[in-house]
């Protein structure tokens, strides 16, 4: 067993998974919490699962990251929109030899972190997770979890494989948890994007689910235009996504059950969209080199509108 430390900064569907799955391997995790800290500080983490049920009677929980010990890796996984608090969280709370592991959807966070921790490594790591905060710190995994861990380079040159990212997904395999290393994270993060460019923008504009979505070959065509979109973006920057990739998300969503992606369910539990990180951010990349992503400026300007509405309190 290593002896790392982690901390979980927001410990929700994500973060709460991944954090308690760690600490039963036998890992020492610290996790951050809001609203669940009373909850949690007293009972623990409860983890209701496809792979088996456990509960964490004790963690290390903190409603200040100024309390918490400093880690070896500090996993970022808040919503994307209260990352405007990493500049805060961050410095306190990461060794100056240790990783800050970005595990949040989107594009360029990884790039934002950097600017934050200056020398220390960051990492990136794309969750093909399927898990919901049901209550006060209880959590329910539905399906999958696996990860594609890569570490970043400024500007996005690709890394390779290096030894931090292998010892880190020594710890999460220890836990479990299926991780694939990849040697270029911008192609890994547009991959993602593939999939969740058509799906939380589609779930949320048409108020539908992932097979809902799948089953009319009006929204397939969608769906499909959408992913080739993302590539078109990906290759603005010289990464190629294939075209059996795209058929392979297409077969992949098929096979899911049905599914609300993670923006569905924020908008529909009225929390703030993750828009820019998700939409926002990829179509301005493009956008800096000469690409225009017509189809999905157009959900952007619609996800936008919608998440203004939400937050003025209209439905
Ligand atoms: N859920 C999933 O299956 C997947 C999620 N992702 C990505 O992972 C990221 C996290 O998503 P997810 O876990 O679903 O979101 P959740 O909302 O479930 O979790 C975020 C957690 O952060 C907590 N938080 C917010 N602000 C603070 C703060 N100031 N201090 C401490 N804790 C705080 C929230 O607490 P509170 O509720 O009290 O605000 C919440 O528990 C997103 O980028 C998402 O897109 C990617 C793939 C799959
Ligand atoms: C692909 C999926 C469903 C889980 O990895 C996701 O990222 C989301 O719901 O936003």
């Amino acid at each position: 067993m290593s002896d790392r430390t982690y901390a979980i900064l927001g410990t929700g569907a994500l973060g709460g998974f991944y954090g308690a799955r760690l600490q039963k391997a036998g890992l020492d995790v610290h996790f951050l919490l809001k609203s669940d800290y009373e909850q949690v500080n007293k009972y623990g983490l409860v983890v209701e699962s496809k792979d088996g049920d456990f509960t964490l009677p004790k963690v290390h929980a903190y409603n200040d990251v100024e309390k918490m010990p400093r880690c070896d890796v500090v996993v970022v996984a808040l919503k994307t929109t209260q990352n405007h608090l990493l500049p805060k969280m961050l410095p306190s709370v990461v060794k100056d030899d240790g990783v800050v592991l970005v595990l949040q959807n989107g594009l360029g966070v990884e790039e934002e972190v950097a600017e934050i921790v200056g020398n220390v490594t960051v990492s990136g790591g794309l969750c093909f997770l399927c898990s919901n905060k049901v209550g006060l710190g209880h959590i329910h995994h539905l399906d999958y979890g696996q990860i594609v861990l890569s570490e970043y380079t400024p500007n996005y040159q690709p890394a390779g494989i290096t030894e931090m990212m292998q010892q880190i997904a020594n710890d999460f395999e220890s836990a479990e948890i299926s991780i694939e290393l990849a040697e270029d994270l911008l192609l890994a993060r547009w991959k993602k994007l593939v999939w969740n460019i058509p799906y939380n923008g589609l779930s949320v504009i048409l108020n539908a689910r992932t097979d809902e979505l799948m089953a009319y070959s009006y929204t397939r065509q969608l769906v499909e235009q959408l992913m080739y979109e993302v590539a078109a973006g990906a290759k603005s920057y010289g990464r190629i996504i294939s075209d059996r990739f795209i058929q392979t998300m297409l077969d992949y969503t098929v096979k899911m059950k049905p599914y609300r992606p993670s923006m569905k369910i924020d908008y529909d539990e009225h929390r703030p969209l993750e828009v820019e990180a998700i939409f926002g951010k990829p179509l301005q990349k493009a956008q800096a080199k000469g690409v225009n992503l017509v189809q999905i400026s157009c959900l952007y300007h619609q996800l936008k509108f919608l998440d203004a509405r939400g937050k003025e309190g209209g439905c």
